[in-house]
């Protein structure tokens, strides 16, 4: 479903909808009315099914037609053809091969579209016994192919979530749902308005479900129709809260949804909705699900898109993973670890105590080094047991799952092993070996699982085919019914060499062959020198002339081949039986394989993370519920290994300390409830600093990697990593907000500094004192006057009214004079050495204050012209010349911001807005220009026009 299409609803009232629907169902029966047989049969599936493309089954191929085909023609670059006519008209269409479907299936759902597939139910042979030789073979849609709802390898990335939500409303409350059909897992949560773009940015869900009746409400259609080709709008009905709340309960056999903690109507209604949904593409088939888990609103760190984009949390902002947070700790070895760490990544916990949980796992694995090896080696190679799962219980599987599961589930049962040995064989570093409760709560689900295994691992042959039709997967001994058919048909095999053998000597032919195809079966082939020695011979039936080989059969091959067929039938037939009956004993152990991926996945990211705290010499942080925010040494994960990787200097570290003096809860040191998340060795770290910093510095010194190493820092944290740094305590963060670096959003129709505007707002509208903000260069984008004031007044109000801890870049110097009126603020500077004319950054983050940026510095490194720099420096010193006393002084001084600086207590509403002094300005721009005019450098002929020129702006 396009964004058009959605966009389109918003402004009609339903019954219009509704209307429309009629007028265009009653154009396609009257389309079927005058239509052949087939393509009557076309038209009412394509009626049945709107918004979708039709993968018409034509025998080996999948046609479309109509506007189907242009489109598909267009995106897919296949050839555009016709087939027959409609009404007089020529039918466009366009086909795609059964057998590479699914690659032309991903590349249709990856352009945004819906496509249905539509296959024959009967066999074609049985239709015309049945029906006569002109009948119409039966077919069905058996299934709707979604962005959601995809299951195949090919279609999906092995290291990412592939999330179908569902958005529902009901007595005023909203509920967002969620599932991964790929996995099985299926959460829900009720949801702010205000925090919905957050939390939809979190899930990042390639398609989001939501009735056409909430998308038609103006403060939902345009903020849900930005997700674009995600949206899927369905009829109201669907999220009807009691029949939604009864679908749950059937879909689990359960008489109350208090079992799964689902509190509202509306978080009901995104449940039944998402399972609805799922069994309406999937033609009522619905996968194995776990049973929804519901998510408390504020267990994890609000993260608003902004946000996430500015920190290049899970991909760049050039949508590369490479360059990310998670492009740099993601060390997992199975993609359910990398699925997961995305995940958590994505969203940070906020309890002390859940987050602790995860520490100590990572902290286990780091000491135990040996451990941490041999569960990286286990898991390495380990088959995707969940999304293999999932396509099973789906009727999409094939052996190949089949293998994966027995070999997952075997490898678990080693992973069991080495995690149960611990302590016999180890050192047992932590003291005596026992298992943190993360990985401990893991065990049970590892086990049990030998003897499905087994049978998994003997019924099937190592490396199955893809497809069972295929056959073969199965293994010898397994079925010795089985066994006896294929032993037939090898025999059989032996038979035609024999017969081939005993051809030749009859015919003194040594050239002659017994061959296969699919058309002939077997046949007798010879070169065109001896064909008619053969056809003179009576026993040999010819077939086909060709130009380089004659053809012939003979009753006995014939027999032979008839035997061989049903010998063959006869196995693949016991082979989809016991291949059926293998399916049934995983799904019976559905839930349990599940669980066991699920703990796999966790043993993953925990050795992951442990490995990269190893590797990085990352460090416990110490996370509880004060308001501290005390990093020493810290450093920005991913400058640090760029900068180390491309043989740079050092990264340098830079401590942070925005403790918490002022706030609720926010004595410094007090560690509150959450002593048991703190590592066992951690000292406090100094802690009752102002809480938010004014970071003045030149350009590139490195203001804003020092303003994101801290913000990555809390995430990193929270998520449960270790963290770059030599000691960090943190009090948990529930809201973290970046506004760095700019960019513009022109097809929302925003200027770059409309986006930082927008952006602020939020910040100012939503930090509370447990946020944490990182505010870069507020107001840069504007007249520099006007970007001073924004600049003063959002710091005034961080500081008053959101109270919360943060950080605050800029190049206006003159925000460091706040400081002595603002108690919880401080200013520090990035330190820089000036050297022979040279200026040399540091990268230190030191208490005090810039005087000056060093553009015309930096300018002078990216190569700007000798000429332009020049100029810029004459201008430069001219205006800082005029400073005291001079109209630019005169200036400044007029103006309301500096104003209130004066009289700070006076409220900013009282103060009258002068006029600003034109004559000044113009003065002081005529003295720069004069200032950086370099007469040894002008032709006589260009003096001349800049006089002309000085002339006409002075009014003369
Ligand atoms: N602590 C550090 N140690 C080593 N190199 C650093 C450090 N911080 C920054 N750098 C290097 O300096 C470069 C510039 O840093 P950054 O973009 O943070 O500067 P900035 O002060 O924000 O600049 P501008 O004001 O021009 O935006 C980085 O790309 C990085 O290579």
């Amino acid at each position: 479903m396009t964004r058009a299409r959605a966009r389109g609803r918003d402004d009609r009232p339903d019954d219009d909808a509704a209307s429309t629907a009629d007028a265009a169902s009653a154009a396609t029966d009257a389309a079927i009315a005058g239509a052949t047989p087939m393509m009557a049969q076309y038209l009412a599936v394509k009626r049945d099914h709107p918004g979708c493309l039709l993968f018409y089954r034509m025998g080996d191929f999948y046609e479309m037609f109509f506007d189907d085909a242009v489109l598909a023609a267009r995106t897919l670059d296949i050839t555009l053809t016709r087939r027959g006519q409609h009404k007089g008209e020529d039918i466009p269409m366009a086909g795609v091969p059964v057998h590479a479907a699914e690659h032309y299936l991903s590349r249709l759902i990856r352009a945004g579209h819906r496509v249905a597939i539509c296959e024959q139910v009967e066999d074609p042979t049985e239709a015309r016994r049945q029906r006569g030789y002109k009948a119409l073979v039966r077919r069905e849609v058996v299934r709707v192919v979604t962005p959601g709802t995809i299951v195949e390898d090919t279609l999906l990335d092995a290291r990412r979530s592939n999330n179908l939500a569902a958005l529902a409303r009901a007595d005023g409350r909203l509920a967002l749902a969620w599932v991964d059909i790929s996995t099985g897992e299926f959460a829900v949560t009720g949801v702010d308005a205000s925090a919905l773009t957050a939390e939809l940015a979190r899930l990042d869900p390639c398609e989001l479900v939501v009735s056409d009746r909430l998308l038609a409400r103006p403060e939902f259609g345009p903020l849900l129709g930005e997700l674009g080709p995600a949206l899927t709008p369905q009829p109201a009905a669907l999220f009807d809260p009691a029949a939604a709340g009864r679908r749950v309960m059937e879909h689990y056999g359960v008489g109350a949804l208090d079992a799964f903690g689902i509190e509202s109507r509306a978080e009901a209604a995104a449940c039944g909705a998402l399972i609805d949904y799922v069994s309406l593409t999937q033609k009522g088939r619905v996968p194995h699900l776990a049973a929804p888990h519901r998510q408390a609103a504020d267990t994890v760190m609000a993260i608003d898109p902004a946000t996430r984009r500015s920190l290049e949390l899970v991909q760049t902002m050039a949508g590369e993973r490479r360059g990310s947070l998670l492009g740099l700790m993601d060390l997992t070895v199975t993609g359910a670890g990398a699925r997961l760490l995305a995940r958590r990544l994505g969203a940070p916990l906020t309890d002390p105590a859940a987050i602790g949980r995860r520490l100590d796992a990572v902290d286990h694995l780091l000491a135990d080094e040996d451990l941490c090896a041999d569960l990286r080696r286990l898991l390495d190679g380990m088959p995707d047991l969940e999304r293999a799962l999932q396509r099973l219980s789906l009727n999409r599987g094939g052996p190949r799952d089949l293998r994966a599961i027995g070999d997952g589930l075997h490898q678990a049962g080693l992973i069991r092993d080495r995690l149960t040995r611990l302590g016999a064989s180890d050192p047992a570093p932590l003291g005596d070996g026992i298992l943190p409760a993360e990985l401990a709560d893991g065990l049970p689900a590892l086990g049990h699982h030998g003897a499905l295994a087994h049978r998994l691992r003997t019924a099937l042959v190592a490396e199955p085919p893809l497809l069972a039709r295929d056959g073969g997967f199965i293994a010898r001994h397994f079925d010795v019914a089985l066994d006896e058919v294929k032993s037939l048909a090898t025999e059989g095999r032996r038979h035609i060499a024999a017969l081939e053998g005993a051809h030749r000597r009859d015919t003194g032919i040594s050239s002659l062959k017994v061959r296969h195809n699919n058309v002939l079966g077997f046949f007798i082939e010879v070169t065109p020198a001896h064909g008619d020695k053969l056809v003179q011979d009576t026993r040999f039936i010819h077939r086909q002339t060709l130009a380089n080989a004659v053809r012939f059969t003979t009753v006995e091959l014939g027999e032979l081949e008839t035997r061989l067929t049903r010998a063959a039938d006869q196995a693949l037939a016991a082979e989809l039986e016991a291949f059926e009956g293998l399916i049934a004993e995983v799904m019976a152990a559905a839930d349990g394989i599940a669980a066991c991926a699920g703990s796999l996945a966790v043993l993953d990211v925990s050795a992951a993370l442990a490995e990269l705290a190893r590797g990085r010499n990352y460090v416990r942080p110490q996370i509880d519920d004060s308001l501290n925010f005390a990093i020493e040494g810290g450093r920005h994960p991913v400058v640090e290994a760029f900068v180390e990787a491309n043989g740079g200097t050092r990264f340098v570290a830079n401590d942070c300390d925005l403790g918490g003096n002022g706030g609720p809860g926010g004595d410094g040191d007090a560690p509150g409830a959450a002593d048991a998340a703190i590592a066992p060795d951690a000292a406090p770290v100094a802690g009752g600093r102002p809480g938010l910093w004014l970071l003045t510095g030149p350009n590139m010194a490195g203001k804003s990697t020092f303003l994101r190493q801290n913000a990555l820092i809390a995430v990193m944290a929270q998520a449960g990593s270790f963290v770059p740094a030599a000691r960090a305590r943190i009090g948990v963060v529930d809201r973290l907000f970046s506004r760095v670096g700019a960019a513009d959003d022109l097809a929302r129709g925003r200027s770059t500094f409309m986006v930082e505007m927008v952006e602020t707002a939020t910040i100012l509208n939503h930090a509370g004192p447990r946020a944490l903000v990182i505010l870069d260069e507020i107001g840069r984008g504007t007249s520099t006057w006007d970007g001073l004031s924004i600049a003063w007044a959002v710091v005034e109000h961080l500081h008053d009214v959101n109270r919360c801890r943060g950080l605050f870049a800029t190049h206006y110097h003159e925000l460091t004079a706040l400081a002595a009126r603002l108690d919880r603020l401080s200013c520090h500077t990035m330190r820089i050495k000036e050297w022979q004319g040279d200026v040399v950054f540091l990268h230190e983050v030191a208490a005090g204050a810039a005087d000056r940026s060093y553009g015309i510095h930096v300018a002078r490194l990216a190569g700007l012209p000798k000429r332009v720099i020049r100029r810029a420096e004459a201008v430069l010193g001219q205006i800082e010349r005029g400073e005291a006393g001079s109209p630019a002084a005169k200036l400044a001084d007029d103006l309301p911001l500096f104003a209130s600086l004066r009289l700070p207590d006076a409220p900013a509403a009282a103060q009258p807005d002068p006029e600003p002094d034109t004559e000044a300005v113009a003065a002081l721009a005529l003295k720069a220009r004069l200032a950086a005019i370099d007469p040894d450098d002008l032709t006589p002929r260009a003096a001349l026009d800049l006089l002309y020129d000085l002339l006409r702006d002075a009014g003369g």
